[in-house]
């Protein structure tokens, strides 16, 4: 692993204690030396690359929590329920001050979103990760970890949800969509604000979620061994109805991915109001990357789809499956689609 530049402990140690919890990704990537490209994520120790960013201690005592080392493809269900136990248990310390984990950047905002509905506490949580690994020229991981802790580690961020940081921008976990899959400042947001920036170690909040979060989470005191079945389905011009057929079988829910606001052929919807029928819940949501899907009579005339709102197909398929954990009245899933 190359070296970074350290520098110098000037100021005394701090007070707070962070926990990160290190789950894999590019952060943890490593491969030829200074190469971006061709790599394996979730291969360095964390406290490795916290080890290279000593000014770290002048910001929080670290606790290290390995708990998985994988690229954020082979993050699942069962994962998501490992890493929000660990994030419960480790708040209820009182001498605790935030946490911040670790993660591949390509399913993020899937976990932080889970997190973000799920997980009981106040205290400051942020994912974090990287677009190079920690063996490329320059990587962006530490400099977004270090961040990551300072903001854990600030008292402006207790009650803002889960967050996520990247590129000095701190992010809501509701909002948070990967929008490039080659630069470092590879996140953007779904029609929404950022919740902040930072400024090296210094905290701006500028906006609060309106959204449910956290305590105020109707999932968040709940206990999961494992979740209904939600599938996905992508409309395409002159797609088939014969997918919606295959994903029928041992079946919850659809989340429809549809052009423009939400929409598909009338193949489709007739193949969606037959599933809709046989008691599976149907979510309309959009492929268009900035869009807001709302409940709409051309698409749904019989009035029984959700309109995923602002959320994405993907982050619509998470509060589908924790909603169908309580529910299959589609006028409650409905009003928590509007409402978290
Ligand atoms: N930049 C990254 O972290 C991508 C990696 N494939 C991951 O999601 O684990």
């Amino acid at each position: 692993m190359p070296q970074y530049s350290k520098i110098l402990e000037t100021r005394p140690k701090a007070n707070e204690k962070i926990i990160v919890i290190a789950t894999g990704g590019t952060i943890a990537g490593s491969g030829e030396d200074g190469r971006t490209t061709e790599y394996r994520a979730g291969t360095i120790d964390v406290s490795d690359i916290l080890e290279t960013i000593p000014q770290i201690n002048n910001l929080a005592e670290i606790e290290m929590v390995p708990l998985i080392s994988v690229d954020s493809n082979e993050m699942n269900e069962r994962y998501w329920i490992k890493l929000r136990n660990t994030i419960n248990e480790q708040a209820k310390r009182p001498d605790v001050d935030g946490i911040v984990i670790t993660h591949g950047t390509d399913t993020i905002e899937e976990t932080a979103y889970f997190l973000n509905l799920t997980i009981a506490t106040e205290k400051p949580v942020v994912l974090t990760g990287a677009m190079r690994p920690a063996t490329a020229t320059s990587p962006d991981g530490p400099f977004n970890l270090f961040q990551a802790i300072a903001l854990a580690a600030n008292e402006k961020a207790h009650d803002c949800g889960v967050m996520c940081l990247f590129s000095s921008t701190i992010y809501s976990a509701r909002n948070i969509a990967k929008t490039n899959n080659h630069k470092i400042d590879a996140f953007g947001l779904n029609e929404q604000a950022a919740l902040g920036y930072m400024r090296d170690a210094d905290v701006f909040i500028t906006n609060h979620p309106t959204t449910k979060h956290t305590l105020r989470s109707k999932f968040c005191n709940q206990q999961f061994d494992a979740f209904p079945k939600v599938k996905m389905a992508t409309y395409y011009a002159g797609a088939d109805t014969d997918i919606l057929d295959a994903l029928k079988h041992d079946c919850d829910g659809i989340v429809v991915i549809g052009t423009g606001s939400g929409n598909y052929s009338q193949a489709w919807m007739q193949k969606l109001d037959e599933l809709a029928e046989s008691g599976i819940v149907i979510v309309r949501s959009s492929r268009v990357p900035h869009s807001i899907v709302f409940d709409e009579q051309i698409f749904d005339p019989k009035n029984h789809f959700i309109g995923s709102n602002t959320l994405t197909p993907f982050k619509a398929r998470i509060l589908l499956m924790l909603c169908l954990t309580q529910t299959r009245n589609i006028e409650e899933i409905r009003n928590t689609f509007f409402r978290y």
